[in-house]
């Protein structure tokens, strides 16, 4: 716990935020006396938020602004020291972080784009509102961090989405008009990041607050391109300045009258238990009907995909039969937990899952266009670790092939963290048939594994793997 002068906020800040919340500027000081506070979020994809409750032990009280978070302790726990964690049945994310996706309100079928997403927190909450109907486009500027949503993406069972490492208007050129819903998770000065993040507030300068406030500006102007007739958009940031939060929203809609501010909510530090965020919701004002809804879909101006037959290889079909005999005993069994609405494609040597719903996106940096099955590799089908995140319970449960793992006393334990420490599997009087099992924690699955007839050699991507001591 650091006290406001151990802290060495900036002057110039301070006296802005004085004048900015008034009389209760003292109680926002006290503020910086108190922990930052700590949250997670149920994986909707997985497991609603009172079976996680159930089974994890340190979960304290629900975040009021939010379906699926909960508080929990930092000073206690480590909740990405659990196995359940490495099976994405949670993300780890600050408590005021989850309004903004809630506020945005998607719906299973739409089509959703995340603007600013990556290490993707809000993507995966995105994602859980759609379930895996619709269409998520998330997208980051700068690769390295791209990279790392394209991993949560994945860590995360999540099989509807594209990942893009993009400009804003490269974006807006391809999907014009296609949007219902977009997040703009904004970056920012990140003045409620300084608890959290006390080094941050080094930074904190008032020509850093306005060099923010003219790239915020510069991301939101592709916004009225992307979104469709009646669309909504959500802002956000986790700074206090006004220059980056309220004043940007009067200066959108003064110049975009198409749109108007609908809700405008702040979370206070002072007033809430959570570090503070901004969060508003614009909506495009232009009538649409419903009706019209699939005439708009085929908008000439986004060119979608053809319903193509299935461009797969003879070998490949046999590649992948072979190895659904494997795990569901069944040759077929792999394409019944495929989401609606695509198909399954083969790029160099990659088989996908992608959705019908795409425009041309020919000229863009893709990360990943779908949900990423596996490899060809000389006539064999070689599983990804995201196929085996991305099944659904019922995949699981009919899989045949398969290790279920557990984590419920510590000798089970013991293996979990050697699959998950990618380690061999070898077990005292059992052999191990050959070909692909999928590895499940209790029904949740973790990944695959491969018989040779005797052990199981691990399937655990290297750089997902559990680190001992970290
Ligand atoms: C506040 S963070 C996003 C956090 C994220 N929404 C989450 O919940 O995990 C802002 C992100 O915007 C990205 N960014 C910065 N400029 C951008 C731009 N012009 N277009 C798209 N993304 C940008 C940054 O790389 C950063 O990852």
């Amino acid at each position: 716990m650091k006290g406001i002068e151990e802290m060495k906020l900036p002057a110039a800040f301070l006296s802005k935020m004085e004048q900015l919340v008034g009389a209760d500027y003292p109680q926002f000081l006290r503020s910086y006396e108190g922990s930052r506070l700590a949250g997670l979020r149920a994986n909707g994809l997985k497991i609603s938020p009172s079976d996680l409750n159930e089974l994890l032990s340190f979960l304290e009280e629900p975040i009021a602004w939010s379906k699926d978070g909960f508080y929990y302790n930092e000073a206690t726990t480590r909740p990405a020291k659990h196995p359940y964690y490495y099976a994405g049945l949670y993300y780890i994310q600050e408590p005021s972080a989850m309004l903004p996706a809630e506020l945005l309100g998607a719906q299973p079928g739409e089509r959703v784009l995340d603007l600013c997403a990556a290490p993707g927190g809000k993507s995966l909450q995105l994602a859980a509102h759609l379930g895996r109907k619709g269409l998520l486009v998330t997208n980051d500027l700068h690769p390295q961090r791209a990279r790392v949503l394209l991993k949560n993406i994945e860590r995360y069972g999540v099989a509807n989405a594209i990942v893009l490492n993009e400009t804003p208007s490269h974006l807006a050129k391809v999907f014009a008009g296609f949007f219902d819903r977009i997040l703009v998770d904004a970056p920012c000065s990140g003045e409620g990041m300084f608890r959290k993040e006390p080094d941050m507030a080094k930074e904190w300068s008032p020509e850093e607050v306005n060099k923010y406030a003219r790239w915020q500006q510069e991301i939101l102007e592709a916004v009225p391109s992307l979104l469709r007739p009646g669309g909504e958009v959500v802002y956000s940031t986790c700074t206090f300045s006004p220059e980056e939060n309220e004043q940007q929203m009067q200066s959108f809609v003064a110049k975009y009258p198409d749109f108007e501010l609908v809700e405008l909510r702040r979370l206070w530090p002072h007033q809430v238990k959570g570090e503070g965020h901004f969060v508003a919701k614009l909506k495009n004002k232009t009538l649409f009907d419903q009706q019209e809804y699939p005439i708009h879909r085929k908008n000439k101006k986004v060119k979608i995909k053809k319903q193509s037959t299935p461009s797969l290889s003879e070998s490949t079909k046999q590649a992948l039969a072979d190895f659904s005999m494997q795990v569901w005993r069944n040759k077929k069994g792999w394409q019944e937990w495929l989401p609606l609405g695509g198909q399954v494609i083969e790029r160099d040597g990659h088989i996908l899952w992608e959705s019908l719903d795409l425009p041309v996106l020919r000229g863009l940096k893709v990360l990943r266009s779908g949900w990423l099955l596996g490899t060809v590799e000389r006539g064999r089908f070689r599983p990804s670790p995201a196929f085996a995140l991305g099944l659904p319970m019922g995949a699981v449960k009919s899989a045949v092939q398969k290790l279920v793992l557990s984590a419920k006393s510590q000798r089970e334990n013991s293996l979990v963290l050697r699959y998950l420490r990618g380690e061999t599997i070898q077990q005292e009087g059992k052999t191990w048939e050959k070909g692909w099992h999928l590895v499940c924690l209790d029904e949740f699955p973790l990944g695959w594994a491969k018989g040779d007839g005797n052990w199981l050699k691990n399937g655990f991507p290297p750089g997902w793997r559990w680190i001992d001591g970290e």
